[in-house]
């Protein structure tokens, strides 16, 4: 790929999709530029990758033909306000949660092809999830195109926007919640005497080949759960004890409220812009 990508938000995910990018070859580290406020952020985190980085938005931007937002949704007007003259002709991305693809037209000159995406922190190590949707000006070529880039980080799917709250919630919030599942596990581990070290990755590799089973076979999580329950066993011993605390409501719950959070960002914040 020979296009020049910008990204401006240096943070946890800017700097993870950095990294996931270089690494699995798609971009060369001289294809990306990346920009914080905080020059320091950048000696202080490893993960840069050695790409270049600035603390100027605007000549981040004129030197590149995708621009990536991956600052706070706080603060993307301030950006956007910003860069907003020199994306004429870009292909701008936000992964910011909540802010619509409406929100930004309204901030960006007419003429700007707009991506709304969700990506995940899996894509770090190749297994994110990346919901996309599309303004009207993306054609099919530069949504390939964008599709191709992800692709490289994550599985891709192109999705209606009306779905992108949601997908934030489950996808996007979804690694915090299973890495609170897999503490636990291990912290459980360690309550009944094995090593932290050992119970930890026991915890995690229960959890990778589980969603692998999941994904790989076919079979309902039902149908698998009733796989490892034996009749007066181990297992649903300790189902017993999640059903009564009502585990399934917990995480639906959980779901519905990050979703509702991401729509609540959105309206909180008003879509008002000097130009
Ligand atoms: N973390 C995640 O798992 C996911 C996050 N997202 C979205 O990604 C976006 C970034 O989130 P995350 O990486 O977690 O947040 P971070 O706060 O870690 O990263 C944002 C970065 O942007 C910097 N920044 C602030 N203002 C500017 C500016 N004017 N110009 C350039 N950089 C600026 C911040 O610096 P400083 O800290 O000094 O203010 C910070 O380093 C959010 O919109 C979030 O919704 C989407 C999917 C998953
Ligand atoms: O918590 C957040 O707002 C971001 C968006 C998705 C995951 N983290």
């Amino acid at each position: 790929m020979d296009k020049k990508l910008c990204i401006i938000g240096l943070g946890k995910m800017g700097s993870t999709l950095a990294k996931g990018l270089v690494n699995a070859g798609i971009l060369k580290k001289e294809q990306i530029v990346g920009t914080d406020i905080c020059v320091d952020n950048f000696e202080m985190n490893p993960v840069y990758c050695n790409i270049e980085t600035l603390n100027d938005n605007i000549k981040a931007v004129q030197q590149c033909d995708i621009v990536l937002l991956s600052v706070k949704p706080q603060v993307i007007d301030k950006v956007l306000k910003e860069i907003s003259s020199f994306c004429k002709d870009k292909i701008v991305i936000s992964i910011a949660a909540g802010i619509t693809i409406e929100h930004l037209e309204k901030a960006l000159p007419s003429s700007a092809k707009i991506i709304r995406a969700m990506p995940n922190t899996p894509i770090l190590v190749g297994e994110g999830v990346i919901a996309i949707s599309r303004n009207k000006n993306v054609s099919d070529e530069e949504i390939s195109m964008v599709k191709n880039l992800l692709e490289s980080v994550g599985r891709v799917y192109l999705v209606e926007e009306d779905m992108m709250d949601v997908i934030t919630a489950l996808s996007g919030s979804g690694p915090a919640y299973v890495y609170i599942i897999i503490e636990a596990l291990a912290d459980g581990g360690v309550l009944m005497g094995l090593p932290r070290d050992l119970s930890l990755e026991f915890a995690a590799r229960t959890v990778l080949g589980s969603a692998k089973m999941v994904l790989e076979s076919n079979k309902h999580p039902g149908e698998l759960k009733d796989m490892v329950t034996s009749p007066g066993g181990t297992a649903i011993r300790g189902i017993e004890v999640l059903e009564n605390r009502g585990i399934r409501g917990i995480i639906m719950n959980a779901v519905k409220e990050a979703a509702n959070r991401s729509q609540e960002i959105n309206s909180q914040r008003g879509v008002k812009f000097d130009r």
